[in-house]
């Protein structure tokens, strides 16, 4: 394809598309689509949107942002225990590019394959490059995993290891070196799908941690109305991290956000049970802390209360 149109780009998307699922009773190609929810269970929806320069830098590969726009939708369904389904793309580009085009949808397609999540429909317009995804998943209406259910005396888990995006990224913009397991875990997070299904019925409230542990945190206290007890030593690192993240350092890009892990509550009889998850879902899950009554996150680092300059991100 040379130069193509609008309609030939919404075409060339579609056809990129290889999952088929029977609740779709009309897809791409219509005013809008038609889809059919299962009766017993809840529907659950998110949306985030991918803006050049701010939540990717500018020359980052387009499969990279295909993959990581659904990957961060991905992962607001597993914070909810929601199973996906369907999704929408607004893509927002500055030029009609099929290459550019050919490159986003192989990293955009390869994850939703790999969920089962088809691509119902959506929006293409001109102006500087943006993509929007809302996703779509169903959840037992009972067994929704929210940020409200927190109990005094719940541990905080958190899986994954943290901060090794917003190394990566720091090392990209001093033109330092990058390894492979630092640029995955920007260009490509691992929605946490699977465990979010898991916890179901037993995780008292779940988050995840796109805008660090700390901040994110701090919305599960606000909506449980209750204090975060955080032990900075026990945040988990990787290997990569831990060789290249300078000490100073450390707990401030762990606590930077672009991490896509799930920060969830558990009774601490739950113990053995996460431990055998983490094994059976091949997954790092690690005890953080634990929730007390009060207010705010409290971190401690050896023992003594830490103040960090800044907490986690946000756009304004
Ligand atoms: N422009 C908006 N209009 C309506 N709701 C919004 C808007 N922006 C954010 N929200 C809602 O506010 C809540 C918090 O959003 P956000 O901080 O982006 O969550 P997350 O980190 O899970 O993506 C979500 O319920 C989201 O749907
Ligand atoms: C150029 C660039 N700047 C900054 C970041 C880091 N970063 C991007 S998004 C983000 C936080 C999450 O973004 P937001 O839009 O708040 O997502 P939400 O919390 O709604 O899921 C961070 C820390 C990046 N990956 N690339
Ligand atoms: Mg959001």
């Amino acid at each position: 394809m040379k130069s193509a149109g609008e309609f030939d780009l919404i075409e060339f998307i579609r056809t990129q598309q290889s999952v088929v699922r029977p609740d779709v009773l009309l897809g791409i190609g219509d005013d809008a689509a038609m889809l059919q929810a299962p009766a017993d269970h809840a529907l659950v929806m998110c949306s985030d949107t991918l803006n050049e320069g701010v939540h990717f830098p500018v020359g980052t590969d387009p499969e990279a942002i295909g993959w990581k726009s659904l990957a961060v939708n991905l992962s607001d369904l597993a914070a909810m225990g929601a199973c996906p389904s369907w999704c929408l793309l607004n893509l927002c580009l500055p030029e009609s590019d099929t290459r550019w085009l050919e490159r986003f949808t192989n990293g955009f397609f390869e994850l939703a394959a790999a969920h089962d999540v088809v691509l119902v429909g959506g929006d293409t317009t001109r102006g500087p490059l943006s993509i929007s995804v809302t996703a779509c998943g169903f959840v037992p209406r009972e067994l929704a995993l929210t940020r409200s259910g927190a109990k005094v005396g719940d541990d905080i888990w958190v899986s994954g290891t943290l901060g090794d995006a917003a190394l990566a990224l720091r090392r990209m913009l001093a033109g330092e070196s990058v390894p492979a397991e630092l640029m995955d875990a920007l260009d490509r997070p691992t929605p946490r799908v699977a465990l979010g299904s898991a916890l179901r019925g037993f995780a008292s409230s779940c988050i995840d941690v796109s805008d660090g542990v700390l901040q994110d945190l701090g919305h599960v206290c606000a909506a449980s109305g209750l204090a975060a007890e955080v032990a900075g030593d026990w945040l988990p690192v990787s290997d990569a991290f831990d060789a290249l993240a300078p000490r100073e350092a450390r707990l401030q890009l762990q606590s930077s956000g672009d991490d896509y892990e799930l920060c969830f509550s558990a009774a601490p009889g739950y113990r053995n049970l996460l431990v055998d998850l983490a094994e059976k879902l091949d997954l790092r899950l690690t005890r953080i802390g634990s929730f007390t009554s009060g207010q705010g996150v409290h971190l401690t680092q050896a023992g003594r209360l830490s103040a960090l300059e800044k907490r986690g991100h946000a756009h304004f």
